[in-house]
C-alpha cells in the first residue's frame, strides 16, 4: 500500500525516507519508547498545510495500544528497507528493544518456555470480532473506530502532569483538547490553567466524597523509609465512594481512568458500582493515586470491575495493595471474588504476582496437605484462579478427572525466594472499617 509513484526521495545513509504512506498501510516506524525500528500499521494521519509534510499515527504490532503516537514522516520506512539495517541493529545490540518490562519479554529472542507461556498470558489477545455475536460486532467496531486515535494527549493532575495512553470519552468540546487540567479532589477537567485555578481557589474538598474506611498506621520511629526525618513513605487512606451519591464524581474518575484504560466502557452508568479511591495523605489533602471499583451486586461474583494506579504511583505496590484490598473486603463479605474480565496486559500481570504469593503464603504456612477450595476460601481468590496459579508454577496434577495439588515444603520454599522482593504495602486489618454494602429498601411511594 506504499505509494511509491508518490516517493519524493530516498535518502542513502538509513532506513528512512520520506515516502507517503495510506491508512492502513503496514510499515516500519523508529519507535520513541526505543529508538529501534518496529513493524506498525497506519491509523490515521494529518497533513501540515505549511510545510505539506504528513503525520502519522501509528500503532506498534508487537506492542499494546498505550505506545501508539503519532509521529513524524521521516520515521516511517517499508518494511524490506529497514530490515536488513534493523537486522545489522539487532545482531550488534544483542536483540530485543521494548518499552518498560513487559516491552522487552515481548522482543527477546532467547525467552524460555516459561516465559514464553507468561508472555501471552500477559499480552490479552482481544477475542476475534467474528467470534463475537451480530450485536456486539456492531459495538466493538463502532468503539473501536471513535476510540482508534487518541484525543487527549496529557492532563495536568495536582503536581503531576500525565502523558495518556488511550482515548476517553470526555465531552466536547474537552475531548478536542490536547491538555486538560483537572482538580485533584473534585476530579472536575478544564481547558485552561487559569480556569482550574480560579476553580481551586474556591474549592474546599481536599478529599474523595466518601468515607474513610482505612488510614495506613503512622510510620514507626525506627521505620527505614524516614530518610533524615522527610517521610518517603506517605500514610495511605482508602475512601469508599458511592456512584450513586457523588455521581459527578465517579463519573469523571471513570473519564480520568479511561485515559490509562482500553476497554472499559462504563463512563456515565456509575449508580450500581462504589469506588474504592486510594490516597496518599500530606498536609495540603489526600492526593488521589489509584482506585478500584466493584459493583454493588455482581453477578458474576466480581470482586473488582476496574482498577487503576495513575502512572506516576506505578510499580511501587500500590496495585498489589488495592488488589489486596479487594480480597480482604471479599473476605469480610465472606465471599469469593475475581476480577471482571478480560484483563489487560498490566491487570494480567499484577493479578498473577498477587494470587502467586498468596497462594504460596498459605501453602508453606499449612503444611498440612491443603485442597484447592481449601485454598480458596483462605485467600477468597475463586478457585479457578488457584487452579491457574498453580498451572503456572507447575504444581498442580491433574489425576482421574481431578486437580491433585502436588508440592513439597522444599519446593515452595523455593518458589517463595523469587517472590522475596516484591513490594508488599501490609494491610493492617483493625485500621479497616467496612461494612459491605445493603441494597436500600425499595422506597414505598404511592
Ligand atoms: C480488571 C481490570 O481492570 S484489568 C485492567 C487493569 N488496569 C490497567 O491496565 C490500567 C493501567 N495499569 C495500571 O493501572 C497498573 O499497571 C496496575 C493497576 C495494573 C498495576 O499497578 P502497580 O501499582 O504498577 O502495581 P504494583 O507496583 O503493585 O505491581 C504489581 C506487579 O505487577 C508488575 N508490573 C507492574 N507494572 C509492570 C510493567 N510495566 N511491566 C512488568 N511488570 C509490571 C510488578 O512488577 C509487580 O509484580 P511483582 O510483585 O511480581 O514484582
Amino acid at each position: 500500500m506504499v505509494r511509491a509513484d508518490r516517493q519524493r526521495k530516498s535518502d542513502g545513509a538509513g532506513p528512512s525516507n520520506a515516502a507517503e504512506y495510506e491508512v492502513g498501510s503496514r510499515v516500519s516506524c523508529r519507535a520513541t519508547f526505543d529508538g529501534q525500528y518496529h513493524v506498525v500499521d497506519v491509523i490515521e494521519r494529518k497533513q501540515d498545510l505549511r510545510s505539506s509534510k504528513w503525520r502519522y499515527y501509528v500503532h506498534y504490532l508487537e506492542f499494546d495500544k498505550r505506545l501508539d503516537e503519532w509521529v513524524a514522516q521521516e520515521r516511517l520506512a517499508s518494511i524490506t528497507k529497514v530490515a536488513s539495517v534493523d537486522a545489522l541493529h539487532r545482531v550488534a545490540s544483542g536483540g530485543g528493544g521494548g518499552s518498560g518490562d513487559l516491552g522487552q519479554l515481548a522482543s527477546d529472542q532467547k525467552m524460555t518456555r516459561r516465559l514464553k507461556r507468561q508472555y501471552t498470558e500477559i499480552h490479552h489477545v482481544p477475542a476475534a470480532l467474528e467470534e463475537l455475536p451480530p450485536i456486539d460486532q456492531h459495538l466493538e467496531k463502532e468503539h473501536q473506530e471513535k476510540t482508534k486515535v487518541k484525543n487527549i494527549q496529557s492532563v495536568e493532575l495536582g503536581k503531576h502532569e500525565l502523558d495518556t495512553w488511550y482515548y476517553s470519552p470526555y465531552p466536547e468540546p474537552h475531548a478536542s483538547c490536547n491538555k486538560l487540567y483537572i482538580c485533584e479532589y473534585t476530579l472536575k477537567y478544564f481547558r485552561k490553567k487559569k480556569t482550574l485555578l480560579r476553580h481551586l481557589a474556591k474549592c474546599t474538598l481536599r478529599h474523595p466524597p466518601g468515607d474513610e474506611i482505612y488510614r495506613s498506621p503512622p510510620a514507626p520511629a525506627n521505620d527505614p523509609s524516614l530518610v533524615g526525618g522527610a517521610i518517603t513513605n506517605p500514610p495511605i487512606s482508602m475512601f469508599e465512594v458511592d456512584g450513586k451519591k457523588s455521581k459527578v464524581y465517579c463519573q469523571n474518575l471513570c473519564l480520568l481512568s479511561k485515559l490509562f484504560l482500553d476497554h472499559k466502557t462504563l463512563y456515565y452508568d456509575v449508580d450500581p458500582f462504589l469506588f474504592y479511591v486510594m490516597c496518599e495523605k500530606d498536609t495540603q489533602g489526600y492526593h488521589i493515586v489509584g482506585y478500584f471499583s466493584k459493583e454493588k451486586a455482581s453477578a458474576e461474583g466480581n470482586n473488582l470491575a476496574c482498577i487503576l494506579t495513575l502512572p506516576p504511583y506505578q510499580r511501587k505496590g500500590y496495585g498489589r495493595f488495592l488488589i489486596a484490598f479487594s480480597y480482604e473486603l471479599s473476605k469480610k463479605e465472606g465471599r469469593v471474588g475475581s476480577p471482571e474480565r478480560p484483563l489487560s496486559d498490566l491487570g494480567a500481570v499484577s493479578y498473577r504476582s498477587y494470587w502467586t504469593r498468596e497462594i504460596l503464603e498459605v501453602l508453606r504456612e499449612h503444611k498440612a496437605s491443603l485442597s484447592i477450595k481449601d485454598i480458596s476460601d483462605k485467600t477468597a481468590i475463586r478457585t479457578d484462579d488457584v487452579v491457574k496459579t498453580l498451572e503456572s508454577l507447575s504444581l498442580i496434577k491433574y489425576w482421574k478427572g481431578d486437580h491433585i495439588i502436588s508440592v513439597t515444603q522444599k519446593i515452595v520454599e523455593d518458589h517463595c525466594k523469587t517472590i522475596a522482593n516484591q513490594k508488599n504495602i501490609e494491610i493492617d486489618l483493625n485500621r479497616l472499617h467496612w461494612t459491605p454494602y445493603r441494597q436500600e429498601p425499595p422506597s414505598k411511594k404511592g
